[in-house]
């Protein structure tokens, strides 16, 4: 017999037009490639197959919405919905409950979206970008500094993962300052300097981390009595001023402040050699999709999260899978509809259950839908990055190579965090 079709809907940032995350480039193929090695394997959904309507969100929330009642009001019946960067999740997310439709976002970090109030079936295999704060935490507890300073820019998803920073340190003892800027860091910068900060979180997007090292250059708040942890999604070589930027430092004195920094990120690619269960390990799964550009991929993008939009498309079909086992035997998947709530509440549930080995590592949600994920550590040594270790946000465990170096060599900067006596 003929396969019977189920369809879902997928939006894509294909180019930054507001400057938001141009994810789509890598990802759209990436979530191709996944219905095209779901719909293959007879063990998966056998007797269907998958077929994805998709429009290009650009990341613009307003667009998105269009989209939305696009894959809605026009047959046939999607089941569940693919998102890509923050602001279109999060609109989507907010509406999808009245379909009674999951969402799965591939592209969403901001800690705001993890709340199951606003997003009641919202799932992503992206990290939240609060993921990457108890590593901080447990780095400035390694090296025993009881003070540190935020320094942000105030987008949502650097105001609310600052929020959660400061909460677990306060926990813990360590006294956190915070300084904030929009655009130009020159007042805030002034601030860290009159403040004697000397441990220092970065939490800004990328052309304003170039502005902070820049000054931090000429302020001297660099070298062997600081230390600044920057975000660690960044290019390798982000800390090299484009021209087009009129920084007023030079790719020397770039390099030279940029020297020993600390970066934290959420591990997206596997680096297991166990295969995954579509039986590729990350590494093939990377060299297989570089075959679908001419250009270098580090330009692509969207590159680094592609491992987490094919996964998405096995925890759908998974999902899938297990729905169908679990409906009673007069109810079909593709009997769907909008206000079918057996079929919904079944659906949610198995998503809510997902453990399996993916590309990206293993693919388990938090109660709140949330990405279960590692944190990778790494230091700029020579201008080059080095991995410092893993952190196990569950575990809680730190896996360190004792690979960090200082300047001169020395140990950690003198513990200039002593809280002074006022
Ligand atoms: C690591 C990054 C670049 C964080 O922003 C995500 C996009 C978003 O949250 O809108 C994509 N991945």
């Amino acid at each position: 017999a003929e396969p019977v079709t189920l369809h879902i809907g997928g939006t894509f940032p294909m180019e930054s037009g507001s400057g938001g995350w141009a994810g789509g480039e890598a990802c759209l193929p990436a979530v191709e490639m996944a219905l095209k090695d779901v719909n293959s394997r007879l063990d998966i959904l056998p007797g269907y197959v998958l077929n994805m309507t998709n429009h290009n969100s650009q990341c613009q929330p307003g667009l998105a919405m269009q989209q939305l009642y696009d894959f809605l009001y026009k047959p046939p019946t999607k089941l569940m919905l693919l998102t890509g960067c923050s602001p279109v999740t999060t609109v989507i997310a907010e509406a999808a409950p009245v379909w009674k439709l999951v969402v799965l976002s591939y592209g969403g970090s901001s800690p705001a979206l993890s709340n199951r109030n606003r997003f009641p079936t919202l799932f992503r295999t992206h990290p939240s970008a609060n993921m990457q704060n108890p590593t901080r935490i447990h780095i400035m507890e390694k090296f025993k500094w009881k003070r540190f300073t935020i320094l942000m820019s105030v987008e949502e998803v650097f105001v609310t993962t600052a929020k959660d920073l400061e909460a677990i340190a306060r926990k813990k003892g360590i006294k956190v300052d915070r300084q904030s800027f929009y655009g130009d860091p020159t007042d805030a910068m002034k601030t860290l300097q009159r403040q004697d900060a000397r441990i220092i979180v970065g939490l800004f997007y990328v052309t304003e981390a170039r502005k902070v090292l820049c000054q931090a250059y000429h302020h001297g708040l660099y070298g062997r009595r600081y230390v600044w942890f920057f975000i660690g999604w960044y290019a390798d070589t982000w800390y090299i001023p484009p021209p087009e930027e009129h920084l007023n430092c030079t790719a020397e004195q770039m390099t030279e402040a940029a020297e020993y920094h600390f970066t934290t990120e959420s591990v997206m690619l596997s680096r297991d050699n166990i295969p995954a269960i579509s039986e590729m390990t990350g590494m093939q799964f990377q060299q297989r999709l570089t075959q679908y550009f001419q250009k270098d991929t580090a330009n692509v993008g969207g590159f680094p999260e592609a491992p987490l939009a094919y996964d998405a498309v096995w925890a759908l079909a998974l999902a899938f899978n297990c729905t169908r086992n679990n409906l009673p035997s007069h109810i079909r998947l593709e009997n769907f509809t909008y206000d079918n709530k057996v079929i919904a509440d079944t659906l949610f549930q198995c998503v809510k259950n997902t453990s399996f080995r993916g590309v990206s590592g293993k693919v388990m949600f938090s109660d709140s839908g949330d990405r279960i994920a590692r944190t990778q550590i790494e230091q700029m040594q020579g201008g080059k990055y080095k991995i410092m270790g893993y952190y196990d946000t569950t575990s809680g465990d730190l896996e360190w190579y004792n690979k960090e170096q200082w300047l001169n060599g020395k140990g950690p900067p003198p513990d200039s965090t002593v809280i002074k006596k006022h």
